[in-house]
């Protein structure tokens, strides 16, 4: 079943937006961006503070919060917590253990982040600049490593929470790639059902296509405003009268 009336209103507002719209909505409506810059002022090494984004994307599914609270009790556990870096394991396991808002599977999360840490623990700054100009190719190895699908929610949204660290690290915005699917979390997915019973892994990628927005960038326009943590003074503050935009995405 498919709502045609409500997707003729999603095609308008897309194809009236653009990459330079998501990433304001980036940084300046989605709280885990913030909380991310934030971070980045007590991180000494910008290794680590990648690591540290790469691991947490990594477990954050099945959380008994939001993504938003989730994303600032990292951040604020991380900008208080110094440690040793060779310790980087053993402390993110302690605090994945002690957090509030990651509760669930916690023996899975852990293995997990066991299977993907040799990896990550053997890059360094420069392989990250590099996996930051090729994305895709970034997905590909963690998904290989954590035997995943590329188009898993995690895994892909691993690599959106990447460009976001690669984008305050090296102080340089590089889009996502087209190639790169949505994060297909309960958020997406509730709202996609609103409009068709496609797979919201196929529905955005098209609408993808037709607006030419990476499918990344999507869910910035899209999973902020559905968490509707702006006020939308600074909304209208950002975007003007394109702001009406993101209520009527909100109102559908
Ligand atoms: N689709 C998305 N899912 C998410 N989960 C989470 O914690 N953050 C996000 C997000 O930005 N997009």
């Amino acid at each position: 079943m498919e709502n045609l009336e409500k997707i003729r209103k999603i095609k308008e507002v897309f194809n009236s937006l653009d990459v330079n719209f998501a990433r304001e909505m980036e940084e300046n409506v989605d709280l885990q961006y913030f909380v991310l810059k934030n971070l980045k002022k007590s991180i000494k090494s910008d290794e680590i503070f990648i690591k540290l984004i790469l691991i947490n994307s990594l477990v954050s599914y099945q959380l008994g919060t939001t993504g938003e609270l989730w994303w600032k009790e990292f951040s604020d556990y991380w900008s208080k917590h110094d440690f040793e870096p060779s310790n980087l394991l053993k402390e993110y396991i302690k605090f994945l253990r002690g957090s509030k808002g990651n509760k669930r599977l916690l023996d899975t999360k852990t293995k997990r982040i066991e299977k993907i840490f040799p990896f990550l623990n053997g890059l360094t700054i420069q392989n990250f600049e590099d996996y930051y100009q090729n994305m895709e190719y970034l997905l590909l190895k963690i998904s290989k490593e954590l035997n995943s699908k590329k188009e898993s929610k995690t895994i892909v949204f691993a690599v959106k929470m990447f460009g976001y660290a690669g984008r305050i690290v090296f102080n340089k915005f590089i889009p996502y790639p087209m190639e790169i699917q949505i994060p297909k979390d309960s958020r997406i997915e509730n709202y996609t059902k609103k409009l068709t019973d496609e797979d919201p892994v196929v529905f955005w990628g098209k609408i993808s296509k037709e607006s030419n927005i990476p499918p990344l960038h999507l869910d910035s326009i899209i999973w902020p405003a559905l968490g509707r943590n702006f006020d939308n003074k600074s909304l209208l503050n950002t975007f003007g009268k394109k702001s009406e935009l993101v209520f009527k995405l909100v109102d559908i």
